[in-house]
């Protein structure tokens, strides 16, 4: 599954809407990334992130802070941006330094503008079945499922790992479209067990090619969530794609599969929280 060939499919799409929107109401999407620190690859994502806005027609802006940034300016700083009319769309970059509180921050977003989905009360929308925004990562996976039509009603989902980011979500989304979800992670006994009763099958551990062929079905669809670099620099994912690839009907690769998609959904999410508040905005007027 081509993630990167998906993407495009999905960021033409948001241009297309993006454009529409912007005639019709007069004014623009404007997605804000928040970064603590110097974190190489924080750094690349928020990066990727702002060009890939802009391809589709949204203002982005990068707030950059130092890696000591304390907790309480960090919260005044989305306070700001909570208030700013001009944003719709706010994301802290994560993973944030030990001395601030990921939670705190969080919450601290408008629930309206929090285009990763991330806070307590989407997460809770999305538990119960509602349509909130739902977090990019696992949104983009079932974007990825949906467009290589792969059926997920009745199937067996397995989910190895627990994240917020991940884990839980996908295992919801995925209970939500009718399949029968495990989830499963550092503790569970008989992993190999569970794995290898697998229709479908995510992987979100970080650790570098964790899932080998053994533990997977024939025929089995896998979705390769990890990402990990290599002494050297390479990117690779928790699944050995070379060993496991010809026993499964699909499998996403790492870099180009799953990673890609989570850029897409950001944006598409950052269109539907613009959407709602300009709506709003209207019939207030
Ligand atoms: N606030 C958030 N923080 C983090 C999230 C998130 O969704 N919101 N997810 C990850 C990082 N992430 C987005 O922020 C992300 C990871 C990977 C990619 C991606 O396109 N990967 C490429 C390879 C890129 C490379 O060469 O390094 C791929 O897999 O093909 C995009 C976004 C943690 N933090």
């Amino acid at each position: 599954m081509d993630g990167k060939e998906v993407a495009v499919v999905v960021q033409e799409k948001i241009k297309k809407q993006t454009a529409e929107w912007i005639k019709r109401t007069g004014q623009t999407p404007k997605l804000t990334a928040v970064v603590v620190g110097k974190n190489a690859a924080s750094q690349f994502y928020v990066r990727s992130k702002k060009k890939a806005a802009m391809e589709v027609g949204f203002i982005s802006e990068i707030i950059e802070l130092p890696a000591k940034v304390t907790e309480v300016e960090l919260l005044a700083c989305i306070k700001e941006l909570n208030q700013d009319v001009t944003v719709h769309g706010i994301l802290v970059q994560l993973p944030l330094p030990q001395h601030i509180d990921e939670h705190k921050v969080i919450c601290q977003i408008d629930v309206y503008k929090d285009v990763d989905g991330f806070h307590p009360e989407q997460v809770g929308a999305l538990s119960i079945g509602l349509n909130g925004l739902a977090p990019c990562t696992p949104a983009g996976i079932i974007e990825l499922l949906k467009y290589y039509k792969i059926k997920i009603s009745g199937k067996h989902a397995v989910v190895i790992g627990r994240s917020n980011i991940v884990g839980k979500p996908i295992a919801n989304m995925l209970l939500k479209l009718d399949a029968t979800v495990t989830i499963t992670h550092s503790q569970t006994q008989n992993l190999a067990e569970i794995t290898r009763g697998a229709d479908i099958l995510i992987v979100s551990i970080g650790q570098p090619h964790f899932l080998t062929a053994d533990l997977v079905k024939e025929g089995a669809v896998v979705i390769d969530v990890g990402i990990n670099r290599t002494e050297a620099g390479k990117l690779i994912g928790d699944v050995d794609f070379e060993g496991v690839k010809e026993k499964v009907f699909a499998i996403t690769p790492v870099p180009g599969g799953v990673g890609p998609m989570t850029i897409s959904m950001l944006l598409d999410n950052t269109l539907v929280a613009f959407k709602r508040i300009v709506s709003v905005e209207n019939k207030e007027k």
